[in-house]
């Protein structure tokens, strides 16, 4: 993903101090965090218009974790931006906690982590936030959002001595400063190794425990399997998946791996059944990967055609690749 937007969006409060409750929320926090129908952004136009969001109606109630996927180029930071008010939909509404995303993000009732850009070199991690801190009307102590964030420990170091999860880190600090009802964060562990990308999530899994609204980026399967109440994939622009995470992932898909004898072709004995999404070769084996393997795997025994077989759930990486193969069925699962 590319964005030249800044990397945070700490945003403002009203200097009252009292946060306006946002249209069709209670003080509990239920209501709308997000609201967008049938949303285009469009950049150039005439033959080289790129419909990077094209068409997407979406709604996310306050409280819920949403993974947003998709292959790159699918519309996610563009999005993003859009409900960060930083770039306006070329048609279709949008609101954010019942408002326009750019008001949300000056009252600071909108938090985010993006991907590059942002930080000064030359300061460290605290002088970054107290910076920061002292252009909003109304914050939480530095000190609090940096331990809530993980990064207290590295409050001293120049920013430019930190590492990309370090960095991070002080973003997701920095994001927090203001208490936002709605957290973005655009692909927020990349950069980061398995370790630090585990305590980041359970960070966040604190944070949405609070009752904060969070939308993430992810190009990680397994990041959404484990973190997100629900999944929303786009493609080219639209939504073609919207589900609670359980559903999604059952996409019913198995995979059949066997020694093939033939005769034919495994990709001839595909297009006869009519069964087999794909077909893989790997290691001297085939793989195929179906919705009913009974059916097929009966008929490749009985046909003589392959032996030494074994069935199992097809990976989160082949569920995405399912889902996001240019002949995958569009569909809400909710
Ligand atoms: N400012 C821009 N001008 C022209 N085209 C743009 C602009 N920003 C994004 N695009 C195009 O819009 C499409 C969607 O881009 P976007 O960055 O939103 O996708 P993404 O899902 O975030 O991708 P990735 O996962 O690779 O980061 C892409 O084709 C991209 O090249």
């Amino acid at each position: 993903m590319n964005t030249t937007a800044p990397s945070t969006v700490p945003g403002t409060v009203p200097p009252s101090g009292q946060r306006t409750p946002a249209a069709g929320a209670d003080s509990a926090g239920t209501g709308t965090a997000l609201h967008a129908t049938g949303v285009h952004r469009q950049f150039g136009s005439g033959l080289g218009a790129v419909r990077a969001v094209n068409g997407v109606d979406l709604q996310i109630q306050r409280g819920e974790i949403v993974a947003l996927l998709g292959p790159n180029g699918a519309g996610k930071t563009t999005f993003l931006d859009l409900v960060l008010g930083f770039t306006a939909p070329t048609s279709g509404s949008l609101t954010v906690l019942g408002m326009p995303p750019k008001q949300a993000v000056l009252e600071g009732r909108v938090g985010a982590v993006l991907q590059t850009g942002g930080l000064l070199s030359d300061l460290t991690v605290k002088e970054t936030m107290s910076m920061v801190a002292a252009c909003q009307p109304r914050h939480i102590p530095v000190e609090a959002a940096l331990e809530r964030a993980g990064a207290a420990q590295i409050a001293g170091r120049k920013v430019r001595k930190c590492s990309g999860g370090e960095q991070q880190r002080l973003r997701f600090a920095l994001a927090l400063l203001t208490e936002p009802d709605l957290l973005l964060l655009d692909e927020p562990t990349a950069g980061m190794d398995v370790r630090a990308r585990k305590e980041f999530w359970e960070t966040m899994q604190a944070e949405a425990e609070r009752g904060r609204t969070v939308v993430f980026a992810t190009h990680f399967l397994q990041e959404a399997s484990d973190f997100a109440d629900r999944i929303v994939l786009m493609r080219a622009g639209r939504k073609v998946v919207d589900g609670p995470v359980d559903e999604v992932l059952d996409t019913g898909h198995r995979t059949v791996s066997c020694v093939w004898d033939g005769p034919g072709t495994p990709e001839e004995v595909a297009v006869k059944l009519g069964l087999p999404d794909a077909v893989a070769r790997q290691n001297g084996r085939v793989r195929f990967t179906a919705q009913d393997t009974d059916r097929l795997a009966g008929f490749l025994l009985s046909a003589g055609l392959a032996h030494d077989l074994t069935i199992a759930a097809a990976s989160l990486d082949e569920v995405f690749l399912d889902l996001t193969s240019d002949d995958a069925t569009e569909g809400t699962l909710t």
